[in-house]
Formats: structure tokens, C-alpha cells, sequence
């Protein structure tokens, strides 16, 4: 089973509560962390959309997972500390569309660009997640270190919302940077926060600036162009459902 066949189970449930919130608490931060995320994610936000009460700063899909696990691996490899080996993982939340840079990581020179090792490594990041479903066989899914990323980027969010500056961490959202390829959400380093709002007050929302991939290794390109393509194929599902 992959997250994608989670779909039928989940888009009715993601639907049913982001009405819910919307009618019940339509300022929410809401983080979407249900699978699959490159799809449920457009699903909130069509849903949202419909009442009026869509804020695409306040709209985050939870990635924290993928960067957990690129940080474990890699610091297995590099033999560094994991909490001290970050690395931004962009695109989305299954498969190929999981993207690590790890040549934007300082232990990333732990292996070459294009290696074997590097290609399973990026395998395992990409994979990591569908390994313990599988495992499970429909018992489900790799609870605790969900459970893990979704507090960890709470609290992030949290103390970007209480006005802690420079919090900046990969995040699924409504995205300017492949939009005009028709792919409008992206997940990439995003800074957290409170926005200014136009009569001079601080305003707490969530997104605060959305980083691009910056610089990229050709391999790293690589793995960018196919995400791209099953991003878009999944965003078009998640609205297709709610259409
Ligand atoms: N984004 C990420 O990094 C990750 C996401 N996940 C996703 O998180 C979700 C939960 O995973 P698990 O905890 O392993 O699943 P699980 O099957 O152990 O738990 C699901 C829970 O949802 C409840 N539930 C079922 N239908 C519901 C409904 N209509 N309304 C409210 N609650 C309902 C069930 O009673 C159960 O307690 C899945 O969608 C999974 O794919 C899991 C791991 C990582
Ligand atoms: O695929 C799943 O349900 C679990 C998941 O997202 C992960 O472990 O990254």
C-alpha cells in the first residue's frame, strides 16, 4: 500500500473536517499531516475556499517527517548528530516527489552527488515512510515519529507565532515557485511567522516568506523534474475530489 491509496479512505475525512473548522473556527492554523499530503492538502484548501474562509498563510502541509528521517540518515553516514545535521527537503510528501538537497547540508559532502551511496540514501529518505506501512501490512503507519514531526513543527509554528524570528522550515504550501507549471502547492524552506499588515500592525498568520531551492546540484535538479510531475498529478486529484 502506498500513501496514495490512502486517498479513498482519507479525502472524505479531510473534506468532512475542513468544513468542520471552517464553520467552527475559521481563523485556525490548520496542518495538514493526513496522507496524502500532496493531495489532501489541495483538498483543505478547495474546501476552505468554498466558504470564504481559505487563508493560504494559515494553510500548512507537514513534511517534518521526510526532514527527520533525511537528518537520521545522513548523520549515519556522516557520522554527525542528528539534530545537528539539518537538511531541506522540498516537493511533497511520497515518493519522488520527497526532494533532499543534501548538497545544502554541511554533512551532505559525506557522499558524492550521483553515487550509489547517494542514490540510496535519497531511496531511503523518499521510501522510509512506505518501508513501515508495508511493514504494518494495514496496521498502520510510522506512528511515533509521526507524532515526532507533528510536534516539532508545532512548536516551531508556535514560537514563530509568539514572534520568534527566523524560523525557517521546509513546509507544503500554496507556493509561488512552480505555479506557473500549474503546480500550486510546493514544499520548500519557509519562514515562519507574523506578516505586516497594512495599517502598521503585526498580524500573526503563519507564512511568512516562501524560499526558493536556491542553488541545486544537476542530480538534485534531477530529482526535481519528475517530483514536479506527480506533484501535479496529485494536487489535480485532491481538487478533482472536492469538485
Ligand atoms: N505526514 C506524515 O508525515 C505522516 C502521515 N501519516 C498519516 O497520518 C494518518 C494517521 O496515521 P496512523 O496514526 O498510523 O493511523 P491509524 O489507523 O493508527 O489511526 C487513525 C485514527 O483515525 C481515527 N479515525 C478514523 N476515521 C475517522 C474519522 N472519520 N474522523 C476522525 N477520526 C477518524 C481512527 O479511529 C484511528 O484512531 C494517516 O493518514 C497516515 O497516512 C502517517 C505517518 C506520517
Ligand atoms: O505513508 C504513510 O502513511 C506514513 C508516512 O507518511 C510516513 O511515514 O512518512
Amino acid at each position: 500500500m502506498t500513501r496514495d491509496d490512502l486517498f479513498n479512505t482519507n479525502a472524505s475525512i479531510v473534506r468532512d473536517l475542513a468544513a468542520a473548522i471552517a464553520r467552527n473556527t475559521p481563523k485556525a492554523h490548520i496542518l495538514v499531516i493526513f496522507n496524502p499530503v500532496n493531495s489532501t492538502v489541495p483538498i483543505v484548501a478547495r474546501t476552505l475556499e468554498k466558504t470564504d474562509t481559505y487563508n493560504p498563510t494559515r494553510l500548512f502541509g507537514i513534511t517534518t517527517l521526510d526532514v527527520v528521517r533525511a537528518s537520521r540518515f545522513l548523520s549515519g553516514i556522516a557520522g554527525t548528530d542528528p539534530a545537528q545535521t539539518p537538511v531541506i527537503v522540498v516537493g511533497g510528501h511520497s515518493g519522488v516527489t520527497i526532494v533532499p538537497l543534501l548538497s545544502q547540508s554541511s554533512a551532505g559532502t559525506a557522499v558524492e552527488q550521483g553515487s550509489e551511496a547517494w542514490k540510496a540514501l535519497v531511496h531511503r529518505i523518499q521510501y522510509g515512510g512506505d518501508e513501515v506501512v508495508q511493514a504494518k501490512d494495514g496496521a498502520g503507519s510510522a506512528t511515533l515519529s509521526m507524532a515526532y514531526a507533528a510536534a516539532k513543527y508545532t512548536n516551531l509554528l508556535l514560537r514563530a507565532l509568539k514572534g520568534e524570528a527566523g524560523i525557517i522550515t521546509p513546509t507544503f504550501v500554496k507556493s509561488p515557485l512552480f505555479a506557473s507549471q500549474g503546480i500550486e502547492f510546493f514544499s520548500s524552506a519557509v519562514e515562519l511567522g507574523v506578516s505586516f499588515h497594512f495599517n502598521s500592525h503585526f498580524r500573526p498568520n503563519g507564512v511568512k516568506k516562501i524560499h526558493d531551492l536556491g542553488n541545486i546540484t544537476a542530480q538534485e535538479q534531477e530529482l526535481v523534474n519528475p517530483a514536479l510531475t506527480e506533484l501535479k498529478k496529485n494536487i489535480k486529484k485532491g481538487f478533482a475530489f472536492v469538485q
